[in-house]
């Protein structure tokens, strides 16, 4: 499980979110389990302010051995900044579509990955693995459905480059599993399923759906947010990612252990939201007992 929760779960909240709060979120958040959190983001602060404190909140939280704290970079300036800040991992983020890609970062799918060539080159020499991003990996907020060649190509692109992962993102949360299966199949033809992650919204309620069928189909990466927070700037009426304690009870009731205790993950979720003052977007944060 990747947890998205401090990065994608915190970037769209419309009241700036206290660093402490971050920090002390990103902390519970590995009490835990969880392994691998996208701890910040090193955008421009114009475009994205939330995101602004991202050298505190890396330099500030007391770190857990065995844990991936990783930083979303658009361009070497953000891998820059993650490096200095001690960032463990990296993730470039483009699009399958154009639209998309030129309304979130502000240039064409091409240009991206022109950009991200001397991001990965650099990342090397520090050996930091670098994760790879496709937005609109079902359908587009501007340009509608996407085909499953366009996400396959992008995704190959990125892996080309030497992403270590690929995450396919349904940033509108619109996908259902027959689509999911499709997209999965074109892409799994260029990235090894193994090294493919999803990433799904649940604006529709279908991300545990979605997820089961990419896990029948060999998806063994998740990504998820406590508490179901989150969305992007750029993707209009998309709601929060699927939240982590629904897929931990999915993923106990199909014998897969993730190595996260539910219990606080419940916990976690529920102080997020307080905090936060917003419902709690996890079904299992609203059921589990006090
Ligand atoms: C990519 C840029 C920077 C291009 O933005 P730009 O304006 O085209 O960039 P620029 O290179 O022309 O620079 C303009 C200014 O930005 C600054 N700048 C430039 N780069 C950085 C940086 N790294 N950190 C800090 N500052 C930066 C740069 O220094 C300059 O400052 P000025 O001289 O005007 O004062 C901009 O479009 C941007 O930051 N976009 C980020 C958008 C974003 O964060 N979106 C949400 C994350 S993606 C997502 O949520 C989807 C995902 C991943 O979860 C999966 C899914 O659900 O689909």
């Amino acid at each position: 499980m990747v947890e998205m929760a401090p990065r994608d779960g915190l970037q769209h909240e419309a009241s700036l979110v206290p660093t402490a709060v971050k920090i002390e979120l990103i902390e519970r958040l590995a009490h835990c389990g969880l392994r691998h959190i996208e701890a910040a983001s090193f955008v421009s602060p114009k475009w994205v302010p939330q995101m602004a404190d991202g050298q505190a909140v890396l330099t500030g939280i007391k770190r857990q051995p065995g844990v991936i704290y990783s930083a979303l970079t658009p361009n070497l300036q953000g891998l820059k900044a993650a490096l200095a800040a001690g960032a463990d991992q990296v993730a470039v983020f483009t699009a399958a579509s154009e639209s998309f890609c030129q309304h979130n970062i502000n240039t064409s799918i091409a240009d991206s990955l022109a950009r991200f060539a001397p991001l990965l080159a650099l990342a090397k020499t520090h050996n930091i693995a670098v994760r790879g991003y496709v937005s609109t990996a079902l359908d587009c907020p501007y340009e509608g459905p996407i085909t499953p060649a366009a996400v396959a190509r992008v995704a190959s692109a990125l892996y080309q480059l030497g992403c270590t992962e690929i995450s396919l993102g349904d940033t509108l949360g619109t996908g259902t599993p027959k689509r999911v299966l499709a997209m999965l199949h074109a892409v799994s033809q260029e990235v090894p399923m193994a090294q493919l992650a999803v990433h799904f919204h649940d604006s529709y309620g279908q991300a545990l759906a979605n997820i089961y069928a990419a896990l029948e189909q060999g998806i063994r990466i998740i990504d998820s947010s406590v508490a179901g927070l989150g969305g992007c700037p750029y993707a209009p009426g998309a709601s929060g990612n699927v939240a982590s304690e629904d897929v931990v009870y999915l993923l106990q009731g199909l014998g897969v252990h993730a190595g996260v205790n539910q219990d606080d993950l419940v916990q976690t979720g529920r102080w997020i939201s307080q905090q936060l003052g917003r419902h709690n977007g996890s079904k299992t944060g609203l059921a589990w007992p006090e």
